[in-house]
Protein backbone atom coordinates (compact mmCIF):
# COMPACT_ATOMS: atom_id res chain seq x y z
CA UNK A 1 0.00 0.00 0.00
CA UNK A 2 1.59 3.62 -1.18
CA UNK A 3 2.33 5.78 1.77
CA UNK A 4 -0.65 8.20 2.64
CA UNK A 5 -0.68 11.76 1.64
CA UNK A 6 0.09 14.25 3.49
CA UNK A 7 -2.91 16.95 4.43
CA UNK A 8 -1.29 20.93 3.53
CA UNK A 9 -3.83 23.76 5.11
CA UNK A 10 -4.84 26.51 3.01
CA UNK A 11 -3.44 29.21 5.53
CA UNK A 12 -4.07 32.95 4.82
CA UNK A 13 -4.88 33.15 1.23
CA UNK A 14 -3.82 36.71 0.73
CA UNK A 15 0.04 35.41 2.17
CA UNK A 16 2.68 33.44 0.77
CA UNK A 17 0.83 29.93 1.46
CA UNK A 18 -0.64 29.89 -2.27
CA UNK A 19 2.96 30.46 -3.96
CA UNK A 20 4.68 28.18 -1.43
CA UNK A 21 2.38 25.17 -1.91
CA UNK A 22 3.29 25.87 -5.94
CA UNK A 23 6.48 25.76 -5.22
CA UNK A 24 6.64 22.63 -2.90
CA UNK A 25 5.16 20.73 -4.99
CA UNK A 26 7.19 21.17 -7.91
CA UNK A 27 10.51 20.17 -5.57
CA UNK A 28 8.94 17.23 -4.08
CA UNK A 29 7.09 15.33 -6.21
CA UNK A 30 8.66 12.33 -6.75
CA UNK A 31 9.52 12.45 -3.41
CA UNK A 32 6.53 12.58 -1.28
CA UNK A 33 2.84 12.63 -1.52
CA UNK A 34 0.69 15.98 -0.30
CA UNK A 35 -2.60 17.65 -1.23
CA UNK A 36 -3.50 21.23 -0.75
CA UNK A 37 -7.06 21.90 0.88
CA UNK A 38 -8.08 25.33 -0.32
CA UNK A 39 -9.59 27.31 -3.41
CA UNK A 40 -7.10 26.37 -6.79
CA UNK A 41 -8.43 30.35 -7.85
CA UNK A 42 -5.64 31.28 -5.27
CA UNK A 43 -2.70 29.27 -6.65
CA UNK A 44 -0.17 31.45 -8.84
CA UNK A 45 -1.34 31.52 -12.35
CA UNK A 46 0.34 28.49 -14.51
CA UNK A 47 0.46 26.63 -11.78
CA UNK A 48 -0.49 23.04 -12.65
CA UNK A 49 -3.18 21.93 -10.81
CA UNK A 50 -5.06 18.57 -10.45
CA UNK A 51 -8.34 18.69 -8.50
CA UNK A 52 -9.04 15.35 -6.03
CA UNK A 53 -12.45 14.29 -4.82
CA UNK A 54 -10.18 12.59 -1.67
CA UNK A 55 -7.17 12.03 -0.56
CA UNK A 56 -6.24 8.70 -1.63
CA UNK A 57 -6.29 10.30 -4.89
CA UNK A 58 -3.45 12.04 -4.39
CA UNK A 59 -0.42 10.13 -5.13
CA UNK A 60 -1.27 9.47 -8.93
CA UNK A 61 -2.28 12.92 -9.19
CA UNK A 62 1.05 14.44 -7.50
CA UNK A 63 2.44 13.41 -11.30
CA UNK A 64 0.38 15.63 -13.01
CA UNK A 65 0.33 18.74 -10.71
CA UNK A 66 -0.70 20.04 -6.89
CA UNK A 67 -2.98 18.02 -5.90
CA UNK A 68 -6.11 19.90 -4.23
CA UNK A 69 -9.32 19.09 -2.15
CA UNK A 70 -11.00 21.79 -3.85
CA UNK A 71 -13.27 24.33 -1.94
CA UNK A 72 -14.92 27.09 -2.51
CA UNK A 73 -13.81 30.60 -0.51
CA UNK A 74 -15.94 32.91 -2.00
CA UNK A 75 -14.25 36.43 -3.01
CA UNK A 76 -11.33 36.35 -4.82
CA UNK A 77 -7.83 36.81 -3.49
CA UNK A 78 -6.06 40.03 -2.94
CA UNK A 79 -2.56 39.22 -2.15
CA UNK A 80 -0.87 41.54 0.71
CA UNK A 81 -4.84 41.84 2.10
CA UNK A 82 -6.71 39.91 4.12
CA UNK A 83 -10.73 39.03 2.99
CA UNK A 84 -12.81 39.00 5.80
CA UNK A 85 -15.01 36.14 3.69
CA UNK A 86 -11.90 33.78 3.84
CA UNK A 87 -11.75 33.58 7.36
CA UNK A 88 -13.97 30.99 8.28
CA UNK A 89 -12.70 28.54 5.32
CA UNK A 90 -9.34 28.99 6.48
CA UNK A 91 -10.59 27.64 9.91
CA UNK A 92 -12.56 25.23 7.97
CA UNK A 93 -9.26 23.83 6.27
CA UNK A 94 -7.60 23.24 9.68
CA UNK A 95 -10.46 21.16 11.05
CA UNK A 96 -10.98 19.12 7.80
CA UNK A 97 -7.42 18.30 7.51
CA UNK A 98 -7.56 17.08 11.39
CA UNK A 99 -10.63 15.33 10.77
CA UNK A 100 -8.71 13.49 7.55
CA UNK A 101 -5.65 12.46 9.71
CA UNK A 102 -7.87 10.47 12.71
CA UNK A 103 -9.95 9.00 9.72
CA UNK A 104 -6.56 7.51 8.28
CA UNK A 105 -7.03 8.85 5.04
CA UNK A 106 -4.18 11.50 5.76
CA UNK A 107 -0.87 10.75 7.18
CA UNK A 108 -0.20 13.96 9.11
CA UNK A 109 -1.05 17.50 9.21
CA UNK A 110 1.11 20.60 7.56
CA UNK A 111 -0.09 23.60 8.19
CA UNK A 112 0.41 26.85 5.38
CA UNK A 113 0.79 30.28 7.95
CA UNK A 114 -2.58 31.68 8.89
CA UNK A 115 -2.86 35.43 10.00
CA UNK A 116 -3.72 35.44 13.80
CA UNK A 117 -6.09 38.75 13.70
CA UNK A 118 -7.32 38.04 10.19
CA UNK A 119 -8.77 35.40 11.41
CA UNK A 120 -10.02 36.60 14.75
CA UNK A 121 -11.40 39.75 12.78
CA UNK A 122 -13.38 37.54 10.06
CA UNK A 123 -14.34 34.18 11.91
CA UNK A 124 -14.06 35.37 15.34
CA UNK A 125 -11.59 33.00 15.78
CA UNK A 126 -11.04 32.36 19.71
CA UNK A 127 -7.34 31.19 19.82
CA UNK A 128 -3.56 32.63 19.69
CA UNK A 129 -2.47 30.33 17.20
CA UNK A 130 -3.10 26.70 15.37
CA UNK A 131 -0.98 25.12 18.37
CA UNK A 132 -4.17 26.03 20.99
CA UNK A 133 -6.96 25.39 18.17
CA UNK A 134 -5.05 21.71 17.00
CA UNK A 135 -4.97 21.03 21.01
CA UNK A 136 -8.87 21.84 21.38
CA UNK A 137 -9.82 19.95 17.85
CA UNK A 138 -7.48 16.54 19.35
CA UNK A 139 -8.95 16.58 22.65
CA UNK A 140 -5.89 17.58 24.74
CA UNK A 141 -5.20 20.14 27.47
CA UNK A 142 -1.68 20.98 26.31
CA UNK A 143 -0.37 21.01 23.36
CA UNK A 144 3.67 21.74 23.06
CA UNK A 145 5.37 24.17 20.13
CA UNK A 146 8.44 23.16 19.18
CA UNK A 147 10.49 24.65 16.23
CA UNK A 148 13.28 22.68 15.24
CA UNK A 149 16.11 23.24 12.93
CA UNK A 150 19.54 21.24 11.66
CA UNK A 151 21.12 23.12 14.54
CA UNK A 152 18.53 23.77 17.10
CA UNK A 153 15.34 22.60 18.77
CA UNK A 154 13.65 25.42 21.00
CA UNK A 155 10.46 25.31 23.07
CA UNK A 156 8.48 27.95 24.39
CA UNK A 157 6.95 27.32 27.40
CA UNK A 158 4.14 30.55 26.79
CA UNK A 159 3.49 31.11 23.65
CA UNK A 160 1.18 34.16 22.08
CA UNK A 161 0.78 36.51 24.98
CA UNK A 162 1.92 39.91 25.96
CA UNK A 163 5.33 39.86 27.57
CA UNK A 164 3.78 41.49 30.59
CA UNK A 165 1.68 38.63 31.01
CA UNK A 166 4.17 35.66 31.49
CA UNK A 167 5.39 35.89 34.41
CA UNK A 168 1.67 35.00 35.62
CA UNK A 169 1.18 32.43 33.09
CA UNK A 170 4.43 30.81 33.59
CA UNK A 171 2.88 28.05 36.17
CA UNK A 172 4.86 25.29 37.94
CA UNK A 173 1.89 23.11 36.01
CA UNK A 174 3.00 24.70 32.46
CA UNK A 175 6.38 24.37 33.05
CA UNK A 176 6.04 20.45 34.27
CA UNK A 177 3.83 19.59 31.51
CA UNK A 178 5.63 21.08 28.77
CA UNK A 179 9.08 19.30 30.13
CA UNK A 180 7.41 15.79 29.97
CA UNK A 181 5.37 16.32 26.83
CA UNK A 182 8.36 17.32 24.91
CA UNK A 183 10.78 14.85 26.78
CA UNK A 184 8.09 12.07 25.89
CA UNK A 185 8.00 13.29 22.24
CA UNK A 186 11.64 13.25 21.74
CA UNK A 187 12.28 9.83 23.08
CA UNK A 188 9.61 8.55 21.19
CA UNK A 189 11.66 10.62 18.14
CA UNK A 190 14.25 8.11 18.73
CA UNK A 191 16.33 10.02 21.59
CA UNK A 192 16.93 7.35 23.78
CA UNK A 193 17.55 9.55 27.00
CA UNK A 194 16.69 13.66 25.85
CA UNK A 195 18.80 16.53 27.41
CA UNK A 196 16.64 19.28 28.40
CA UNK A 197 18.24 22.99 28.82
CA UNK A 198 16.00 25.12 30.74
CA UNK A 199 16.45 28.97 30.39
CA UNK A 200 15.69 31.19 33.31
CA UNK A 201 13.08 33.77 33.16
CA UNK A 202 15.22 36.52 34.18
CA UNK A 203 18.32 38.31 33.48
CA UNK A 204 21.55 35.76 34.47
CA UNK A 205 18.62 33.58 35.28
CA UNK A 206 18.13 35.72 38.30
CA UNK A 207 21.69 36.17 39.62
CA UNK A 208 20.63 34.40 42.90
CA UNK A 209 17.21 36.30 43.43
CA UNK A 210 19.03 39.84 42.58
CA UNK A 211 17.10 39.98 39.35
CA UNK A 212 13.81 38.14 40.03
CA UNK A 213 12.98 35.42 41.69
CA UNK A 214 11.27 32.67 39.57
CA UNK A 215 14.41 30.86 38.82
CA UNK A 216 14.64 30.43 42.53
CA UNK A 217 10.54 29.87 43.61
CA UNK A 218 9.67 27.77 40.51
CA UNK A 219 12.22 26.68 38.05
CA UNK A 220 15.10 25.55 39.95
CA UNK A 221 12.74 23.65 42.13
CA UNK A 222 11.22 21.77 39.29
CA UNK A 223 13.69 20.88 37.84
CA UNK A 224 15.48 19.53 40.88
CA UNK A 225 12.29 17.15 41.13
CA UNK A 226 12.45 16.15 37.74
CA UNK A 227 16.77 15.08 37.96
CA UNK A 228 15.15 12.86 41.06
CA UNK A 229 13.03 11.06 38.71
CA UNK A 230 16.21 10.46 36.46
CA UNK A 231 15.48 13.08 33.77
CA UNK A 232 18.25 14.77 32.12
CA UNK A 233 17.11 18.14 32.80
CA UNK A 234 19.78 21.41 33.36
CA UNK A 235 18.94 24.83 34.59
CA UNK A 236 17.78 27.43 35.17
CA UNK A 237 20.40 28.82 32.65
CA UNK A 238 20.96 32.44 31.71
CA UNK A 239 19.43 32.59 28.09
CA UNK A 240 21.71 35.15 26.58
CA UNK A 241 24.46 31.83 26.80
CA UNK A 242 22.59 29.47 25.81
CA UNK A 243 22.26 29.42 22.21
CA UNK A 244 26.61 29.60 20.69
CA UNK A 245 27.82 26.55 19.62
CA UNK A 246 29.25 24.86 22.78
CA UNK A 247 26.71 25.47 24.70
CA UNK A 248 24.34 24.09 22.18
CA UNK A 249 25.94 20.65 21.67
CA UNK A 250 25.29 20.43 25.76
CA UNK A 251 21.56 19.48 24.76
CA UNK A 252 18.78 18.20 22.65
CA UNK A 253 15.93 21.06 23.17
CA UNK A 254 16.31 24.16 24.68
CA UNK A 255 13.22 24.79 27.05
CA UNK A 256 12.81 28.60 27.01
CA UNK A 257 10.14 30.93 29.15
CA UNK A 258 8.37 32.71 26.71
CA UNK A 259 8.24 33.37 22.64
CA UNK A 260 10.55 35.22 21.78
CA UNK A 261 13.26 33.33 23.69
CA UNK A 262 13.06 30.87 22.04
CA UNK A 263 12.18 31.99 18.44
CA UNK A 264 14.74 34.70 18.37
CA UNK A 265 17.88 32.29 18.02
CA UNK A 266 16.40 29.55 15.73
CA UNK A 267 15.08 32.13 13.07
CA UNK A 268 18.51 33.66 13.04
CA UNK A 269 20.24 30.30 13.17
CA UNK A 270 17.81 29.04 10.31
CA UNK A 271 15.14 31.10 9.22
CA UNK A 272 14.66 29.19 6.00
CA UNK A 273 14.75 26.07 7.14
CA UNK A 274 13.10 26.17 10.63
CA UNK A 275 10.45 23.94 11.55
CA UNK A 276 7.07 24.48 13.88
CA UNK A 277 5.95 20.76 15.33
CA UNK A 278 3.37 20.01 17.89
CA UNK A 279 3.77 17.75 20.28
CA UNK A 280 1.39 16.11 22.20
CA UNK A 281 -1.58 15.63 19.95
CA UNK A 282 -1.59 12.15 19.19
CA UNK A 283 -0.83 12.94 15.60
CA UNK A 284 1.46 14.86 13.48
CA UNK A 285 1.46 18.72 12.97
CA UNK A 286 4.29 20.51 11.27
CA UNK A 287 4.52 23.98 9.38
CA UNK A 288 7.01 26.59 8.00
CA UNK A 289 8.62 28.83 11.06
CA UNK A 290 7.53 31.72 8.87
CA UNK A 291 4.61 33.99 8.79
CA UNK A 292 2.17 34.94 5.63
CA UNK A 293 4.54 37.64 4.68
CA UNK A 294 1.99 39.93 3.52
CA UNK A 295 5.11 42.26 2.59
CA UNK A 296 6.08 39.96 -0.40
CA UNK A 297 2.85 37.84 -1.11
CA UNK A 298 2.28 37.81 -4.67
CA UNK A 299 5.46 38.80 -6.06
CA UNK A 300 6.88 35.21 -7.09
CA UNK A 301 9.68 36.11 -4.20
CA UNK A 302 8.53 34.10 -1.41
CA UNK A 303 11.33 30.70 -0.30
CA UNK A 304 9.47 27.71 -0.37
CA UNK A 305 12.11 25.86 1.75
CA UNK A 306 10.44 26.28 5.22
CA UNK A 307 7.68 24.44 4.15
CA UNK A 308 9.34 21.96 2.50
CA UNK A 309 11.50 21.11 5.19
CA UNK A 310 8.06 20.75 6.96
CA UNK A 311 6.42 18.60 4.83
CA UNK A 312 9.76 16.09 5.06
CA UNK A 313 9.63 16.41 8.73
CA UNK A 314 5.73 15.34 8.81
CA UNK A 315 6.78 12.00 6.54
CA UNK A 316 9.55 11.29 8.83
CA UNK A 317 7.09 11.70 11.93
CA UNK A 318 3.73 9.81 10.78
CA UNK A 319 3.47 6.25 11.34
CA UNK A 320 3.65 3.99 8.96
N1 LIG B 1 2.46 29.10 11.56
C1 LIG B 1 1.80 30.23 11.38
O1 LIG B 1 0.62 30.23 11.07
C2 LIG B 1 2.51 31.53 11.60
C3 LIG B 1 1.82 32.70 11.38
N2 LIG B 1 2.41 33.90 11.59
C4 LIG B 1 1.59 35.08 11.31
O2 LIG B 1 2.07 35.70 10.13
C5 LIG B 1 1.75 37.09 10.17
C6 LIG B 1 2.95 37.91 9.77
O3 LIG B 1 3.97 37.71 10.76
P1 LIG B 1 5.41 38.37 10.72
O4 LIG B 1 5.86 38.54 12.11
O5 LIG B 1 5.40 39.55 9.81
O6 LIG B 1 6.39 37.26 10.13
P2 LIG B 1 6.60 36.69 8.67
O7 LIG B 1 7.37 35.43 8.84
O8 LIG B 1 5.34 36.61 7.91
O9 LIG B 1 7.53 37.77 7.94
C7 LIG B 1 8.75 38.23 8.49
C8 LIG B 1 9.73 38.60 7.36
O10 LIG B 1 10.21 37.40 6.75
C9 LIG B 1 9.93 37.39 5.36
N3 LIG B 1 9.49 36.04 4.98
C10 LIG B 1 8.61 35.26 5.66
N4 LIG B 1 8.42 34.11 4.99
C11 LIG B 1 9.19 34.16 3.89
C12 LIG B 1 9.43 33.26 2.79
N5 LIG B 1 8.81 32.07 2.72
N6 LIG B 1 10.29 33.64 1.83
C13 LIG B 1 10.92 34.82 1.90
N7 LIG B 1 10.74 35.73 2.91
C14 LIG B 1 9.89 35.39 3.88
C15 LIG B 1 8.79 38.38 5.17
O11 LIG B 1 8.79 38.88 3.84
C16 LIG B 1 9.09 39.42 6.24
O12 LIG B 1 10.03 40.35 5.75
C17 LIG B 1 1.22 37.36 11.58
O13 LIG B 1 -0.20 37.38 11.52
C18 LIG B 1 1.67 36.16 12.37
O14 LIG B 1 0.81 35.87 13.45
C19 LIG B 1 3.73 34.02 11.98
C20 LIG B 1 4.47 32.88 12.19
C21 LIG B 1 3.93 31.56 11.99
N1 LIG C 1 5.42 32.40 16.17
C1 LIG C 1 5.01 31.09 15.87
C2 LIG C 1 3.66 31.09 15.30
O1 LIG C 1 3.05 32.13 15.16
C3 LIG C 1 3.05 29.80 14.93
O2 LIG C 1 2.02 29.53 15.81
P1 LIG C 1 1.01 28.36 15.55
O3 LIG C 1 0.01 28.91 14.59
O4 LIG C 1 1.78 27.22 15.00
O5 LIG C 1 0.42 28.08 16.89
Amino acid sequence: MPPRPIALTSGEPAGVGPEIAAKAWEALRGELDFFLIGDPRHLPQGTPIAEISSPGEAPAAMVRGLPVLARDFGPARTPGDAVAAHAPHVVAAIREAVALVRAGAASAVCTNPIHKKALQDGAGFAFPGHTEFLADLAGVKRAVMMLACDALRVVPVTIHIPLSQVPQALTPELLEDTIRITEAALRAAGIARPRLAVAGLNPHAGEGGAMGREEIEMIAPLIARLRGEGLEVAGPLPADTMFHPEARARYDVAICQYHDQALIPIKTLDFAHGVNVTLGLGFVRTSPDHGTAFDIAGTGRADPASLIAALRMARDMAPA
